[in-house]
C-alpha cells in the first residue's frame, strides 16, 4: 500500500501538502517564562519537507521553542502560524518525540503497545476500530524499522530501539511537522546516524517538515537544509554554512566564537555549547 492510499484507508490526517509549502511562520517573536526573556525578536518559517537542526547550549531555548509550537506555552508578541493557523494544543498536524529518558528495565509493556499509547487522547484513540487501529500501528512500526522487536518488552529494548518506538508514535497521524527533541543524546555514534538517516529518509519520503534538537551538528551536517541556533536570547536560522561560521556566532552569541572546520567535522570554539 502506498503512503496516499493508507492514509485514505485508515482515515488519519490526509491534507496533501505541496512540497515548499509553508509549514510553520513566526514573525517578531518574543517569549517570556515567568520573569525570564527566554528569546526576542524570533523571525523563521520553514517549509514542507525541510530538515531542521535546532542547535545551540544548555538551556538557550531549544525545547521552549517545540513547546510553543505545541501549544503548551503562548508567545509574548509577535506572530506564530502552523500551516496558517495559531498553535494549539493536540494538533495532529505535529507529531512530537519528546527527550527521552531510558526506560526502566523491567518495564513489562510491549513495544507495539507503547507505540499505540500516541493514538490515544485522538479521535483515533480506544474507540477507533481495532484493525484500522493495529494496522496504523504496525505501518509505524514498519516506517521505523522496528517490526521485529514490536512484541518485546520495552524496557528490555536499547536506546536506539526505543527512540524508534518514540519517533513511530510520533507519525501516527501523519503530521505535517515532526518535532523531535534529542533523538540522539545516549546513543553511539552508530546507532546515532541510524537514527539520523531514518528521519532524513522519513523527511523526504513524507515530506514532512523536521525540526530535530540536538547538541553536535556534526552527525547531521550531510542531511539537514537549514539550522537554528539559539543562544544569549536570540536565534538565527539558514544553511549550515550561513550560519556556522564565526562572524554569525559571535553576533549571535555577542562574544568572540571560533568556527574550526576540519576532518570533515565543524567545531565551534569559545561559545559553552
Ligand atoms: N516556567 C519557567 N519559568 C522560568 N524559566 C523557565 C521556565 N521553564 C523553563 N525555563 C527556563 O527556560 C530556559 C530554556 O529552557 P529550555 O529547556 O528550552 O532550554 P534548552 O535549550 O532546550 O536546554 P537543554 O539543551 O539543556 O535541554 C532555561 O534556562 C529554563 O531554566
Amino acid at each position: 500500500m502506498d503512503d496516499e492510499t493508507w492514509v485514505e484507508e485508515m482515515n488519519v490526517n490526509n491534507t496533501i501538502v505541496e512540497r515548499g509549502a509553508p509549514i510553520i511562520s513566526l514573525e517578531s517573536v518574543r517569549i517570556r517564562l515567568g520573569k525570564r526573556t527566554i528569546q526576542e525578536n524570533i523571525n523563521l518559517s520553514i517549509n514542507a519537507g525541510e530538515f531542521v537542526a535546532i542547535l545551540g547550549p544548555n538551556g538557550a531555548g531549544k525545547s521552549t521553542l517545540l513547546k510553543l509550537l505545541l501549544g503548551l506555552i503562548k508567545a509574548e508578541t509577535g506572530t506564530v502560524r502552523i500551516m496558517g493557523r495559531p498553535p494549539r494544543r493536540g494538533n495532529t498536524d505535529i507529531g512530537y518525540a519528546p527527550q527521552h529518558r531510558v526506560l526502566e528495565a523491567d518495564l513489562a509493556l510491549r513495544a507495539r503497545d507503547v507505540v499505540g499509547f500516541g493514538l490515544d487522547g485522538h479521535r483515533w484513540g480506544p474507540g477507533w476500530p481495532s484493525r484500522k487501529r493495529t494496522a496504523t500501528i504496525e505501518k509505524a512500526l514498519q516506517e521505523v524499522d522496528a517490526l521485529h522487536f514490536a512484541d518485546a518488552p520495552v524496557g528490555q529494548l536499547s536506546g536506539g530501539e526505543q527512540q524508534r518506538l518514540l519517533i513511530a508514535q510520533a507519525l501516527l497521524t501523519n503530521p505535517r511537522l515532526l518535532l523531535l527533541d534529542e533523538p540522539l543524546s545516549n546513543l553511539d555514534i552508530a546507532r546515532g546516524q541510524e537514527i539520523v538517516t531514518l528521519v532524513n529518509n522519513l523527511c523526504r519520503a513524507r515530506n514532512v517538515a523536521v525540526m530535530l534538537v540536538a547538541h553536535d551538528v556534526n552527525p547531521l551536517l550531510h542531511v539537514v537544509d537549514k539550522v537554528i541556533y539559539v543562544a544569549n536570547q536570540h536565534c538565527t536560522i539558514g544553511t549550515p554554512e550561513e550560519v556556522i561560521t564565526s562572524e554569525t556566532l559571535t553576533r549571535l552569541y555577542g562574544s568572540p566564537v571560533e568556527v574550526v572546520r576540519a576532518l570533515g567535522r565543524v567545531f565551534v570554539v569559545g561559545a559553552e555549547i
